[in-house]
């Protein structure tokens, strides 16, 4: 758990929306008592699939919505309340960037930075994310990819405390991905508390010190990446192992919880697997259609295996 005293408390939030005419004018209660907090040094996740209420949590969080119940306190004050001196304190990186679409990247950074008092050296953070490989073009004709960087360096221009960043690696490449990482990394051993949401459990995986998995506006599991892959469950002995074949290979007819999901054309996924009997009547099966994998791996249990089966109520491992 966090040493240092948390940046952001969020204790039994609850958030409606509406009324909304398809539920015939009644409100939807999209967040029922989240809680969760984040300490300075820390990367802290809030990993859920789409429409769990990451986005909404974050938005309560930053004081941009208001809560209707439950309270958050961010660097000890009601950011719903709280005036420029809290702001200026805080970066934010919105999902859809919201940048201005006529600005030039490096003209709106150094404008973002004037309206702090203590501004991060705008020059070499935009070299740092590749930004000054584009800094003349206009903002509507970016990449999805190098929008995000600037909202990213925008996010950092007033040397924040605290960071909030909503899906930060969507629609980056492999590179750019990397380089975000790095500097999350890096903002964070600098000592600044960093709250992020994703649905890649790979992103949360690489990324987090402390993750609180939420479903459908509920916390479901919360825990460093390794307490939740060491999580106790009903499968939890069982292995995943991941095979490479010709594409369309019939499934064997197991009917004891054991599986094999064809997940992309040729690439296999053999579930629930215990014993070296069940490997032997994997082979079996191998052997009966004839099939000589190309690649089979068997890994470790991984956040998203955890993931799946908080999802699924803990029917597979
Ligand atoms: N203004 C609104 N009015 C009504 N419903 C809303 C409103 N904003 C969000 N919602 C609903 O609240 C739920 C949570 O949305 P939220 O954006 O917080 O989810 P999320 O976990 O961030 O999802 P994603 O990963 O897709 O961004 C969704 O079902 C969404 O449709």
């Amino acid at each position: 758990m966090p040493a240092a005293e948390p940046s952001l408390v969020v204790d039994r939030l609850r958030k409606d929306f509406g009324p909304v005419a398809a539920l015939n004018g009644r409100m939807v209660r999209v967040l029922d008592g989240i809680s969760l907090s984040a300490s300075p040094g820390r990367v802290t996740t809030l990993l859920g699939s789409n429409g769990a209420g990451k986005s909404t949590t974050l938005a309560c969080a930053q004081g941009l919505l208001k809560a209707d119940g439950g309270t958050v306190r961010l660097l000890g004050e009601d950011p719903a309340s709280a005036g420029s001196r809290l702001r200026s304190r805080v970066g934010v990186m919105l999902q859809d960037g919201g940048l201005p679409p006529s600005a030039k990247p490096m003209e709106l950074l150094r404008h973002v930075a004037g309206m702090y008092r203590n501004p991060a050296d705008i020059a070499a953070l935009a070299e740092r994310l590749g930004i000054s490989d584009f800094s003349h073009t206009t903002i509507r004709r970016l990449s999805g990819g190098q929008r995000q960087r600037v909202a990213l360096a925008a996010a950092l221009a007033g040397n924040p405390e605290v960071v909030f960043l909503d899906e930060p690696s969507a629609g980056l490449d492999p590179q750019s991905r990397q380089t975000v990482f790095d500097l999350i990394v890096e903002l964070r051993d600098r000592g600044l508390c960093i709250v992020l949401t994703t649905h890649l459990m790979e992103d949360a995986q690489r990324l987090s010190d402390y993750v609180y998995i939420i479903d459908r506006g509920v916390n479901v599991a919360e825990g460093t990446v390794s307490e939740l892959t060491a999580r106790t469950s009903s499968d939890a002995d069982a292995r995943t192992l991941e095979f490479s074949a010709r594409p369309g290979l019939q499934p064997p007819l197991w009917t004891d919880g054991r599986s094999v999901v064809e997940v992309s054309a040729g690439r296999y996924l053999a579930h629930g697997l215990r014993t070296p009997a069940d490997l032997a009547d994997l082979a079996g099966w191998w052997q009966q259609l004839g099939v000589f994998p190309d690649a089979v791996s068997m890994q470790p249990r991984t956040l998203e295996d955890v993931f799946l089966e908080i999802a699924e109520g803990g029917t597979r491992a």
